[in-house]
């Protein structure tokens, strides 16, 4: 991929679509070959530093505060000579404050919803400034605004810091709302592509036995595609 780009990865429940961000992100091994990130073999278990990770969300049992869980992403979690400093608590307040959390800055993480705790996620990745963001289904437990700001928020920190960004996502029209690029997984084969080309009826139909259609809206000047599911095939 290349910086500035947003891959979009998409695949019914179960394909590997987790599994496949995982290997990319180091975090699991590859069984053979490996994936190069900025300039850096991944896949034998040693974390890249240029790597944001934002994995599914779940209840959190740590009792830190928001703010110093997102500072833990910058000065490292298990260093244990690392200490914070000034800087970084600034700099984990600016991207709080740009999620749009600021508030929740002393809340103990174990007492945030899921969609709170997907948030700090975020942000505890974007604290590092990697050149590729990784994110698993950041979206599934926001409501709407905050999905559409969290979208938004991809966008723009992708082409402000120009780095590269993989998606995750459940969602069609996300997928085509904010990247370029889309790898549509399937049991036996994939398929890879601009997003425009890749993330259609046919292959909505394919890869996920749904029928759909899609529909247009206008919107600032910009033609947003909309997919509607009708039915199962
Ligand atoms: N820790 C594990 N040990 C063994 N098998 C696993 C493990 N985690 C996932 N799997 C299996 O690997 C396959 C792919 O799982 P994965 O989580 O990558 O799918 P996914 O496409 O991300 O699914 P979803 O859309 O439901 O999140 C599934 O069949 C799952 O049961």
């Amino acid at each position: 991929m290349d910086p500035g780009e947003i891959m979009a990865v998409m695949g019914r429940n179960g394909v590997g679509k987790t599994t496949l961000i995982k290997c990319i992100a180091g975090i699991l091994k590859w069984k053979s070959g490996y994936s190069i990130v900025a300039g850096q073999k991944s896949g034998n278990n040693k974390p890249i530093a240029e790597i944001g990770y934002v994995p599914q969300a779940h209840k959190s049992s740590f009792s830190y505060s928001v703010r110093d869980m997102v500072v833990f992403g910058k000065v490292g979690h298990n260093s244990y000579f690392a200490v914070p400093q000034n800087k970084d608590y600034q700099k984990a307040d600016d991207i709080l404050e740009r999620i749009g959390i600021k508030d929740l800055r002393d809340k103990p993480c174990n007492e945030l919803s899921g969609g709170q705790l997907q948030l700090v996620f975020v942000a505890r990745a974007l604290v590092n400034s990697p050149q590729l963001l990784i994110l698993d289904e950041p979206e599934a437990h926001l409501d709407f605004r905050n999905q559409l700001r969290l979208l938004k928020l991809i966008k723009n920190v992708v082409s402000e810091q120009n780095i590269s960004c993989i998606i995750n996502t459940h969602y069609p029209n996300h997928a085509i709302r904010i990247a370029n690029k889309c790898f549509l997984l399937g049991d036996n084969d994939y398929q890879e592509g601009a997003v425009q080309e890749v993330m259609i009826d046919t292959n909505i139909k394919k890869y996920f036995s749904v029928r759909s259609q899609t529909l247009y809206t206008t919107y600032e000047g910009i033609q947003i595609p909309t997919f509607v599911f009708l039915d199962e095939v």
